[in-house]
C-alpha cells in the first residue's frame, strides 16, 4: 500500500459550512471570516468546503472556485485544515475543481460518487476516484461515502484496501453512514495510515467508541463546543457524561428536523448571529415562522447554553 505522506492527518471536528446566499441566491461571502473566528472559538479543526452542507452540488464550478478560494484566504494562518469537496457527475468537471483546490493549497481534497450513471461495483469506484485524484497529484484524496445521497453503497471496507493500491494520493474515507460494523471494520483496517472520517453528527459517540480520530459534519458548524465535551468525557473514560452530552446533540438535531432539513439546520447560524441567507432551489427557503417556533424549541432544550463555546 501506498501513500505519498503518510504523515499527513486530519483529525478532530471538521466543519461543512453551509455556503452563504444571499436573498436573490448569489454568493454572499464576506461572512466567512466570521465563521472562522467561531471555530477556533468552539475547538474546529477544519472546512470542508462545497460538501452536502455547502450545496456544491446546486453551484457552477466558477462558484465553487470562488467559494474554496474564499475559505482558504481566510484560513490563513489560522491551523484550520481545508478539504474541498470536489464531487461532480462530470469527470472533466470533477477534475477542474481538483485541480484548482491544489493550485490554491488545499490540504486535501474528497469526492463523493458520481450518482446520475453510478460506477460500478468496487472496482468502478476505485477507477472514478483514481481518476479525480489524478487531477490533484500533491493532494491527499477522501472518499465521500455518503449512500443516502449518491445511492452508492459499496462496503467501504472493501473499497479501502483496493483504493489505497491504486490511488498514489489516498488518504482515507469521509464516512456518512450509520452503518457502525462497516465504519468499525473499515478503522481496523486503515489502521494509522488512513483517517476515516465520521460523518453523523448524531451518533459521534459510537464511532468514537470504534476508535474515530476525526468527524466531518454540518452541526460542528455551530455545536462543537458540545461535541468536543462529549469527545473529553468519552477520552475521560466517563460514558455517562459522554452519552448524556450526545444526547444533547440528538435533542437539537430532532428539534430543528421538525421545522425542515438542510433549511432549518442552515438556519441555525442565522439566529447565531452569522446568517449564512436561504438554501438554494431545488431546496426551499424555511419561512421567518418556522424560523421563530425552532427557536422557541432549540430555547427550550437549552440548545443556545450547551453549545457556548
Ligand atoms: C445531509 C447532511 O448534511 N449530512 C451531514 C454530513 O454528511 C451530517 O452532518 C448531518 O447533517 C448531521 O448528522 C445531522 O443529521
Ligand atoms: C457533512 C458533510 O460532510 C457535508 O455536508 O458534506
Amino acid at each position: 500500500m501506498s501513500n505519498n505522506n503518510p504523515s499527513f492527518h486530519i483529525t478532530g471536528l471538521i466543519a461543512a459550512p453551509f455556503t452563504p446566499f444571499d436573498a436573490k441566491g448569489r454568493l454572499k461571502l464576506g461572512v466567512i471570516p466570521k465563521l472562522v473566528k467561531y471555530y477556533k472559538a468552539t475547538g474546529v479543526s477544519g472546512a470542508f468546503v462545497c460538501g452536502t452542507t455547502g450545496e456544491g452540488a446546486s453551484m457552477s464550478n466558477e462558484e465553487r472556485f470562488a467559494v474554496a478560494e474564499a475559505w482558504g484566504a481566510a484560513m490563513k494562518g489560522s491551523g484550520l485544515k481545508l478539504i474541498v469537496h470536489v464531487g461532480h457527475n462530470s469527470l472533466p468537471e470533477s477534475c477542474a475543481l481538483a485541480a484548482h483546490a491544489e493550485k490554491i493549497g488545499a490540504d486535501a481534497i474528497a469526492t463523493i460518487a458520481p450518482s446520475f450513471f453510478r460506477p460500478e461495483g468496487v472496482d468502478g469506484l476505485v477507477e472514478w476516484c483514481k481518476k479525480v485524484a489524478t487531477a490533484a497529484p500533491k493532494t491527499p484524496f477522501y472518499y465521500y461515502h455518503m449512500p443516502s445521497m449518491s445511492g452508492v453503497n459499496v462496503a467501504t471496507a472493501d473499497f479501502l484496501p483496493l483504493a489505497a493500491k491504486n490511488i498514489r494520493t489516498f488518504g482515507g474515507i469521509k464516512f456518512t453512514h450509520e452503518n457502525i460494523m462497516d465504519y468499525g471494520l473499515t478503522l481496523a483496517a486503515a489502521g494509522d495510515k488512513y483517517d476515516i472520517l465520521f460523518g453523523r453528527d448524531e451518533i459521534l459517540l459510537s464511532a468514537l467508541v470504534m476508535g474515530a480520530k476525526g468527524a466531518v459534519g454540518s452541526t460542528y458548524n455551530y455545536a462543537s463546543a458540545l461535541y468536543n465535551r462529549v469527545i473529553a468525557a468519552y477520552n475521560a473514560g466517563d460514558m455517562k457524561a459522554a452519552a448524556a452530552w450526545q444526547l444533547e446533540s440528538m435533542k437539537f438535531i430532532q428539534a430543528f428536523c421538525k421545522h425542515g432539513g438542510m433549511n432549518a439546520n442552515k438556519a441555525i447560524l442565522g439566529l447565531l448571529g452569522m446568517d449564512c441567507g436561504p438554501v438554494r432551489p431545488p431546496m426551499t427557503p424555511i419561512t421567518k415562522d418556522k424560523i421563530a417556533a425552532m427557536k422557541a424549541d432549540l430555547e427550550k432544550i437549552g440548545f443556545f447554553d450547551s453549545v457556548r463555546p
